[in-house]
């Protein structure tokens, strides 16, 4: 059924949800669009508000074929739209979800496109903040590119920042998805450029690997796997690319890659790949129940039911049906100490497909250390995590500690 939105759009069909709205196949005074309307009742929650019209002022004069536009914002009533450029395609997460892995080919160009969206985006001062499959597009309507893949736009700004923001102090909160997360914005630095090299670099290893380099179990353990622990190399991958993603995981953010930089590296990489199949890697082992949210937590999974690792919801409160897909978290940054896992890595270490498992009788006095570690951020996590959702505090000082878990977020 066909909807107004505001005095110049109709939204006829809906394209997808995510949590905190729905995105609809509309039609403008300049023909189709996509937009993304806030769910009505989050139209009070002000930081939600505030994200739509972060979108629309960090993308304001940012035109670049890898970048979805934002063309309007419409406040109308108790509506609040952004009007996007339409994408006739499909997300990152779905493709990904569907094929488990890529080509090299086709994932070293989808990283490529995105690197080059983001090498406009820093040019025009924005750092992006939540660079992950969820938020970018294909294309599937335009030509196809290198290894059969469609081009790729990013999209959702909600959450960018300018570069050059002053500061006054080091962030006391955390947002983003903790899987893409660079080692700077768990200890607490401003986010920078690189934070963008760091999750997009994480992106390309999930898209060969099926699976992210410090993911798995609860998201304080994913955290401090971003601090303390190296990434581990994907068995058949060629060494090039292979360098080219350490240097963009590097811990230091003065040694990756800037975003234009890579993006041409990965491209002088594309006839290396041609034809190459996906890597031959079987998802490592997961057998790591104390480190589970679930568990942490006390509840368990439901049976069956896929868990993206280290998720937790972005709107309190919102059901699956809503989204089963948002990974957004926001939380304390820990103090050093709560970081420090110990000598025994927690990262998930890949195998080539058919190698003997490593062996999963664990040392029990490790196992006893890591669940002390992991009840701490566990702790840590849940408490930050119901008192602030989305919650940027860079310019303001930290509260009273017994007051962080409660502070209200500034835009
Ligand atoms: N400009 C667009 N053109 C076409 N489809 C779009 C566009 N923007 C978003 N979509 C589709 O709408 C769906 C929901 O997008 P949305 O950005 O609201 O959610 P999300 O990014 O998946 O989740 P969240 O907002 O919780 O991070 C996505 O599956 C995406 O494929």
């Amino acid at each position: 059924m066909a909807r107004r939105i505001g005095s110049r759009y109709t939204a006829h069909q809906i394209l997808g949800r995510g949590s905190a709205g729905t995105v609809w196949l509309g039609e403008g005074p300049e023909g189709p669009v996509a937009i993304k309307l806030l769910r009505e009742d989050l139209s009070s929650d002000q930081e939600l508000v505030g994200r739509f019209v972060q979108e629309r002022t960090a993308l304001l004069g940012l035109e670049h074929p890898h970048v979805v536009s934002v063309r309007d914002l419409v406040v109308d009533g108790n509506d609040l739209a952004l009007v996007m450029d339409l994408v006739r395609g499909t997300d990152l997460r779905t493709r990904l979800d569907r094929e488990r892995r890529l080509a090299p080919e086709a994932a070293v160009a989808i990283a490529a496109d995105v690197a080059d969206g983001l090498a406009a985006a820093h040019a025009a001062g924005v750092v992006h903040r939540d660079v992950k499959p969820e938020n970018v597009l294909l294309d599937m309507q335009g030509p196809l590119g290198p290894g059969g893949s469609h081009r790729a736009l990013l999209t959702d700004f909600g959450v960018a920042k300018l570069i050059d923001t002053p500061r006054r102090t080091r962030a006391s909160k955390i947002i983003g998805t903790p899987d893409y997360l660079a080692p700077e914005i768990v200890e607490g630095l401003p986010p920078r450029a690189a934070v963008d090299i760091y999750a997009l670099a994480t992106v390309l290893y999930e898209l060969l690997a099926g699976f992210t380099p410090f993911g798995g179990g609860h998201p304080g353990a994913v955290l401090r796997r971003h601090v303390t622990e190296t990434v581990v190399p994907l068995p058949g991958i060629p060494d090039e690319l292979w360098q080219l993603l350490v240097q963009c995981l590097a811990k230091a953010p003065a040694s990756r890659l800037r975003a234009s930089e890579l993006a041409a590296r990965l491209r002088e990489l594309l006839p290396l790949l041609a034809g190459m199949p996906p890597l031959d890697v079987d998802e490592p082992d997961t057998d790591q129940p104390e480190e589970t949210a679930e568990e942490l937590s006390g509840a368990a999974p439901a049976a069956g039911r896929p868990v993206r690792r280290g998720a937790v919801p972005l709107v309190p409160g919102a059901k699956p049906s809503d989204s089963n897909r948002d990974t957004h978290t926001s939380m304390r940054v820990p103090a050093p100490d709560e970081l420090a896992g110990g000598a025994h890595g927690t990262a998930r270490a890949p195998r080539a497909a058919g190698a003997p498992r490593p062996g999963s009788a664990r040392n029990r006095a490790v196992t006893r250390r890591r669940r002390l570690t992991l009840a701490v951020a566990a702790t840590l996590v849940t408490a930050a995590a119901v008192g602030t959702w989305l919650a940027t505090t860079e310019d303001t000082p930290p509260p009273p500690r017994d007051q962080k878990n409660s502070a209200p977020a500034t835009p």
